[in-house]
């Protein structure tokens, strides 16, 4: 990709991209916000391999996600930019923790990382997922989205399903204390799906991070405190509502 070029004040000047033959008018777009986007810029600058490492380094800063010697699962991890957040802020270069990731997509190798391609939705991934991990995770991450259809409903529903499957499958890995990040879409968070995550860990909130597109809807949802399945079934025999704790009624943080 080339730099943008500069003003005599030395700031980047707007890149305009030209309609060209075979363009469409969408991708047009794309390249254009592209050439223009900081971030895009400063991830190439910094060696991240997406803009989106930014997301959860802002995440990080805000919530103190990742800490030495966690053990990781990364969904939807291509190309990569997660992954290499989580192996520098764990120490796994230096040995410590551990980072299982997956996607749809062929990554190029991080070290340390344990990758598969694989489709989250097929049946099979959460048994390969926990053979690969060979323990309890510390933080669930998904970074997983389906390519928009451009409907709505659709695309809405998509999501929702994609996180609902994710929920599961930290239920199903998470240490007690254990930590589920993932991304959804403004509204897109059935309040049942909510209501579980509020019942299942102790404080749960939604997260904007400034590197993700104020005009796209998408948002992350954020549930810290896993109780485990121990601690599950004594607060479900004391007939929890499914509102959760005062706690995990905690504000939108935008
Ligand atoms: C926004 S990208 C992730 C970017 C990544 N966090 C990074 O920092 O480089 C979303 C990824 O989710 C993946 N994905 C979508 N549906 C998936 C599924 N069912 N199984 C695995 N990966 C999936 C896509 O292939 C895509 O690479």
């Amino acid at each position: 990709m080339t730099t943008p070029p500069r003003g005599p004040d030395g700031r980047p000047l707007k890149v305009r991209v030209k309609k060209s033959r075979g363009r469409t008018t969408s991708s047009q777009k794309w390249l254009q916000r592209q050439l223009n986007d900081p971030y895009v810029a400063r991830a190439k600058r910094e060696g991240w391999r997406s803009r989106a490492a930014f997301k959860l380094i802002e995440m990080d800063e805000k919530a103190r996600l990742l800490k030495r010697g966690m053990r990781i699962v990364d969904l939807g991890a291509a190309p990569g930019g997660w992954s290499q957040v989580a192996a520098k802020k764990i120490g796994l270069e230096e040995g410590l923790g551990k980072i299982v990731a997956i996607d749809l997509l062929e990554i190029e190798p991080i070290p340390g990382v344990a990758f598969a391609q694989m489709d989250f939705l097929a049946p099979d991934a959460p048994e390969r997922l926990i053979a690969m991990l060979g323990g309890q995770a510390d933080l669930v991450m998904s970074d997983m989205a389906a390519n928009a259809t451009g409907h709505k409903k659709t695309d809405h529903l998509r999501i929702v399903g994609l996180v609902e499957l994710a929920v599961e499958f930290a239920r199903q890995v998470l240490a007690p204390g254990g930590t589920f990040l993932a991304k959804v879409i403004q509204g897109g968070m059935e309040a049942t799906l909510l209501a579980d995550l509020k019942r299942d860990f102790t404080q749960v909130r939604h997260v904007k991070p400034a590197a993700s597109r104020a005009d796209s809807a998408e948002l992350y949802v954020l549930a810290t405190g896993f109780r485990g399945e121990a601690d599950r079934a004594e607060t479900d025999d004391a007939g929890t509502d499914g509102t959760g704790t005062a706690e995990a009624q905690a504000p939108r943080d935008q």
